[in-house]
């Protein structure tokens, strides 16, 4: 059994980007411990004007504050914070987080999950320059899908508390399922071409509402993720900095790809922390299809 030390320690990973990476990997117990006395929707809403759930508040304030008492990190850019948070010190790594993904779920104990990114320097990097991303996934089992810029891997968090590895340089395979994002009414022609094209070709609708639980699914059986522009929201649903890069880096290192349907998302310099960004991530021959779409 190779656990996730050992796998940080055989990838050459520094010490100190290894210490964050175990310390925020560490939080899964604490934060699936919060659900059940945390299943309300606060009447606060977050800097995306979005109404904001008390599980989201509770993961983002419990890993500001354990970042924080770490010293490990010196600032934190959080989907629940309005702005960037600094802390005194004198660590070059800083940290994105959408500390609680599919908000929308948790009354109806669906999976979710942490999405988390990191950096050497500022948190306003391309998502090309991540020096690791990773999500945890609260589903029957707690997994952890990492990347450090070596591959892909996935660990489970076994009944000793150890993340054990589970499945080491994962490939995104070809594949057909698709969710998307968006009112159906709402979508632009290309999207509704794109959608008709894959379920022409007998693609199956894999949509749950949480994209870290639907990118989990295309990164294992293939297919495509997508939250599109739609004619209200032309720049789409998630955010650039706390979810499209971490998982479009995941995607990437897997030999998939991530696109805002005309160019890869992964080479553009966020200009606002909370910037939305149309979404399609998964099998490569997805990505391609909606790019010729675009520059058709
Ligand atoms: O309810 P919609 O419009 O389908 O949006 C669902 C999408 O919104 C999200 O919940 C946004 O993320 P948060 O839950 O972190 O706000 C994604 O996880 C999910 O894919
Ligand atoms: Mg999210
Ligand atoms: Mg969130």
């Amino acid at each position: 059994m190779t656990t996730l030390q050992e796998y940080l320690k055989n990838s050459g990973v520094y010490e100190d980007l290894s210490k964050i990476i175990l310390l925020i990997a560490d939080q899964a117990a604490p934060i699936r411990a919060a659900f059940i006395s945390n299943q309300s929707y606060a009447d606060s809403t977050n800097a995306s004007g979005e109404q904001q759930a008390a599980m989201d508040t509770w993961a983002d304030t419990h890993i500001t504050r354990v970042l924080a008492k770490s010293g490990l990190v010196h600032a934190v850019a959080s989907e629940e914070q309005d702005d960037i948070t600094t802390f005194s010190s004198s660590s070059k790594y800083s940290v994105v987080m959408d500390p609680l993904d599919g908000s929308s779920l948790i009354s109806v104990n669906l999976c979710v999950g942490t999405i988390v990114g990191i950096y050497d320097g500022d948190v306003l990097q391309p998502g090309k320059n991540l020096k690791a991303a990773f999500y945890m996934l609260y589903g029957p089992m707690t997994t952890l899908t990492l990347s450090v810029g070596r591959g892909v891997a996935i660990f489970a968090l076994n009944s000793d508390g150890v993340y054990q590895l589970m499945q080491d340089n994962v490939q995104i395979p070809e594949g057909n399922l698709y969710g998307s994002g968006g009112l159906r009414t709402e979508w632009l022609p290309e999207h509704a071409a794109f959608i008709a094209d894959i379920e022409a070709a007998g693609g199956k609708n894999r949509y749950s509402g949480s994209f870290v639980a639907d990118f989990h699914q295309v990164l294992k059986y293939g297919g495509v993720y997508a939250y599109p522009p739609t004619t209200k929201s032309p720049d789409g649903k998630l955010r650039l900095v706390f979810e499209v890069n971490p998982i479009g880096f995941l995607a990437s290192q897997a030999g998939g790809a991530v696109s805002n349907g005309v160019s890869s998302t992964l080479a553009v310099v966020p200009a606002r922390v909370h910037q939305r960004t149309p979404i399609y991530v998964g099998s490569r021959g997805m990505i391609a299809a909606i790019e010729k779409i675009h520059h058709a």
